[in-house]
């Protein structure tokens, strides 16, 4: 099938590598010349286990087509329009200019009938106004459908290749069915899909990294209720986390949520509940204090621990482990207020400092955890890189200046710290708690 991928980020650059794997011949396009410069020669402007061999493989066999020429995609039957929905500048909700001037190129590009297919997300009925303009703008027949993603950042082609569900939102047969023939090797490997209506398609999508978000806030409330009442929160997570109907996965505490999706996708929730009259959508408000509140709590452990010299070494800036995003990476927020109080900030990350080099230049990097921890007053771990975990205590005790940690995303052995000597605080353990 002839098929156009708007928007060649993480959602856009998987999705079209994917879609030419299954044999279908794609056109990337990106209005940002540098990242199709990249993608044509065969690299992937971030980190993504997987994705520069599909990429790779895609442009050999001439499948996979990155351009930043409109007219390019005039042809295709099928466009999946995967730009950004930022939070509004200065406001809560999403920002739909990219979505809207993604819809206005296809509108003017497209020669023959075809199908358009949103796969960014955002507020539950933007699928019917996106519709209803393509209808009057579009010199050709269009028909429109929601087909959310859920992948996560660091597992895209993995999540992609193998998703959990199918969540396919149309409004009549021949979207479902040729949709259905775009992911024909993804359904033929028995993954289930989930056939509805654009609103409740588009709504999922935001639901669930709501529920995703409820979850991480509820287990940080937890974690400061051990941290209070003299509770260990490892034993207290692996005790619900044994409960089939909870689950293990996503019960960390720690700094909480972060990155480019679960922070504005709760806000933009809760600003659409709000203009929807949705009383009770006041609870996942509550969900995003909670979530900020934890980065408070970590700059207040530091700031107790820092003595007059404030110098800190931060371990970790990308959002999650496993990532090279910054994009409101907790650990890059809790530094730059570090050291908007004063600080001195050496920050180290495996993978995404230079990413966070870009986007706070006034920091100080390191090229390694010993430089980054020389002469601190304090070492924070706000990033739960595995090289963190596996770090030695005692030979770090001596480049310190005083010797004292805190762990922000529960990834050191506390014991071992301390027995090497460190002040250890940990967000929500009481046993070790300063
Ligand atoms: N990053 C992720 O892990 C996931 C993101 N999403 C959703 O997917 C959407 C995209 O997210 P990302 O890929 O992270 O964004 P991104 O910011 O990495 O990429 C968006 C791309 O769209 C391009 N673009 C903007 N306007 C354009 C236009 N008019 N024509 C062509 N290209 C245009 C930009 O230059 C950029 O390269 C968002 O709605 C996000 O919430 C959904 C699932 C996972
Ligand atoms: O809409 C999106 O873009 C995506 O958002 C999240 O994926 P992602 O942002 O890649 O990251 P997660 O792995 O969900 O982690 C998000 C944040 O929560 C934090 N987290 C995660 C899990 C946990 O137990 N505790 C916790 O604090 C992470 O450190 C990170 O800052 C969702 O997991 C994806 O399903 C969704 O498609």
């Amino acid at each position: 099938m002839k098929i156009s991928v708007i928007g060649t980020g993480y959602l856009g650059a998987t999705h079209a590598a994917c879609l030419a794997s299954y044999g279908h011949d794609v056109v990337a396009l990106d209005v940002d010349e540098s990242r199709v410069r990249t993608l044509a020669a065969g690299h992937v402007p971030f980190h993504e286990p997987g994705l520069d061999e599909l990429v790779v493989d895609g442009l050999r066999t001439g499948r996979l087509r990155p351009t930043s020429d409109p007219a390019a995609i005039g042809d295709a039957e099928i466009h999946f329009l995967c730009v950004g929905t930022p939070q509004v500048p200065g406001g809560r909700g999403a920002d739909l200019t990219a979505l809207d001037g993604a819809a206005a190129t296809v509108a003017r590009a497209a020669r023959q009938p075809c199908l358009v297919v949103g796969r960014s997300t955002v507020p539950v009925g933007t699928a019917d106004a996106l519709a209803a303009r393509m209808e009057t703008e579009a010199a050709v027949p269009v028909s429109l459908a929601w087909n959310p993603e859920f992948l996560r950042e660091g597992r895209a082609v993995e999540d992609s290749l193998r998703p959990d569900r199918l969540v396919l939102g149309v409004a009549d047969d021949a979207a479902y069915v040729t949709l259905s023939a775009v992911y024909a090797p993804v359904v033929a490997a028995g993954v289930q899909v989930i056939r509805t209506d654009r609103r409740t398609a588009e709504l999922a999508k935001t639901s669930a990294n709501v529920m995703l978000a409820s979850r991480i806030s509820v287990v940080n409330v937890l974690s400061e209720m051990c941290e209070r009442a003299g509770a260990d929160i490892g034993d207290l997570v692996r005790v619900l986390g044994s409960d089939p109907r909870i689950g293990p996965d996503v019960l960390q505490p720690g700094l909480g949520f972060g990155g480019s999706c679960l922070p504005k996708d709760t806000r933009a929730f809760v600003a659409q509940g709000r203009e929807l009259g949705v009383e009770s959508v006041a609870l996942i408000h509550e969900v995003d204090m909670v979530n900020m509140r934890q980065r408070a709590r970590a700059i207040d452990a530091v700031r107790r621990a820092w003595g007059s010299r404030r110098r800190v070494a931060v371990l970790g800036a990308a959002f999650k482990q496993g990532s090279d995003d910054v994009r409101d990476s907790p650990a890059l927020d809790v530094a730059r207020t570090l050291h908007h109080l004063g600080a001195t900030v050496m920050v180290h990350d495996p993978l995404a400092a230079e990413a966070a080099r870009r986007a706070a230049p006034e920091l100080g990097y390191a090229d390694d955890v010993e430089s980054a921890v020389r002469d601190a007053d304090v070492v924070a771990v706000l990033t739960p890189w595995e090289e963190y975990t596996g770090l030695d205590p005692v030979s770090l005790y001596d480049l310190a200046a005083s010797p004292s940690v805190v762990d922000a995303r529960g990834c050191l052995d506390a014991d071992k710290w301390t027995a090497a000597g460190w002040r250890f605080h940990g967000l929500g353990r009481s046993s070790c708690a300063s």
